[in-house]
């Protein structure tokens, strides 16, 4: 193996940049060339790249977003694009492909080895957790710290008005950071697709009037996941409006997204990025490099989208039993 590719795709994550930087170190260590596609697979599409070498990931840790540019990429939908993309990189000599991003990601690299007779491997960067293989995600623990300090905020200004807020979380149709984020911030109620498949007004209703009779008029915080309600949270907030409950909603949006990452972020990403160009080096093929009770792990790519790993059951349960209190 003489030269391998890199490239970050779907929704970027803090500490991608980590996982890029490690990628480079350890390939320089083996003498491995390393090149960079920016913009997911489109770069390699529309050839859009450049040799990465450690001078450009100097320093480049401590930042959020991705040095190489993120995308979806629309071309990997269909078998024409694929082939292109898979000639692409034969064209260029690309032994070996290292993609970071989610389990999005992860089903094009499986779409891409019909045609490509190189080796990929997974580092998995999502900030939604939602990705089979690994106990969590680079990015999660930075966007669930970003989350946290906007509810922080908003809990102050709930309390001083003793206000009803809804908090719209990112995390697709999963509920990690919605979860993480409701119980470390102690929201009263969280919506998520663990908890209830379709989200029912009344029962949140008999939920608020619960708790202000058991504790009087006082702040009231629901963390909401992104897709549980038409129109997000501000449409949920106009429902409980016209049903009689003053509230407003906060969408958090793409902040989630951004920042320096954590230091636990930071660390994940380098253990796997580095142990993802070492297996490739010990000829790993069609696996994700993940991370399980702290140990390095390989899992097969094709499986990282399954829906197997579980939002902690005990939280879960534990959060519905406490919060009318
Ligand atoms: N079934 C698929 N077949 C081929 N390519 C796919 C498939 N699903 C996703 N991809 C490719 O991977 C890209 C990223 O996927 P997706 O938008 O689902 O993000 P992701 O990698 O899951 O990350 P995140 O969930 O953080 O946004 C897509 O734009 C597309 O190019
Ligand atoms: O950047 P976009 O296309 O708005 O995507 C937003 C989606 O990406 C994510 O941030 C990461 O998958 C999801 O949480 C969110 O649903």
């Amino acid at each position: 193996m003489k030269r391998i590719g890199v490239l970050t795709s779907g929704g970027d994550a803090p500490g991608m940049n980590a996982a890029i930087r490690a990628v480079v170190l350890t390939a320089a260590a083996a003498e491995l060339e390393v090149i960079g596609f920016e913009y997911g697979f489109n770069g390699v599409l529309e050839q859009q790249y450049f040799s990465l070498t450690p001078h450009h990931v100097n320093h480049l840790i401590q930042h959020g977003g991705t040095l190489l540019k993120s995308a979806r990429c629309q071309a990997m939908f269909s078998d024409d694009g694929v082939r292109q993309i898979a000639a692409v990189l034969h064209e260029l000599a690309i032994d070996a492909l290292v993609l970071i991003g989610g389990d999005g990601t992860f089903r094009g690299a499986m779409a891409l080895s019909q045609y490509y007779q190189g080796k990929l491997i997974g580092v998995p960067g999502t900030i939604d957790n939602d990705v089979d293989g690994t106990d969590f995600t680079i990015g999660f623990h930075t966007a669930l710290d970003t989350a946290l300090d906007a509810i922080d905020k908003i809990r102050d200004t709930a309390d001083a008005f003793e206000r009803i807020f809804l908090v719209e979380v990112m995390g697709r149709h999963t509920g990690y950071l919605a979860v993480a984020a409701g119980i470390a911030a102690g929201a009263e109620q969280i919506i998520c697709p663990e908890l209830a498949a379709e989200l029912d007004t009344d029962k949140i209703l008999q939920h608020i009037r619960s708790a202000q009779q058991y504790r009087g008029r006082c702040s009231y915080i629901i963390v909401v996941a992104e897709t549980m309600y038409p129109g997000g949270a501000s449409a949920l907030a106009a429902e409980l409006e016209r049903q009689g409950v003053d509230c407003r909603a906060s969408v958090l949006g793409h902040i989630q997204r951004g920042g320096r990452p954590v230091g636990a972020d930071r660390i994940l990403a380098t253990k796997l990025a580095a142990y993802a160009v070492e297996q490739l080096l010990q000829g790993a093929h069609l696996v994700m490099a993940g991370e399980v009770n702290g140990e390095a792990v390989l899992y097969p790519l094709a499986k990282t989208g399954d829906k197997q790993k579980q939002v902690d059951p005990y939280l879960l349960a534990w959060q519905q039993r406490v919060a009318q209190y």
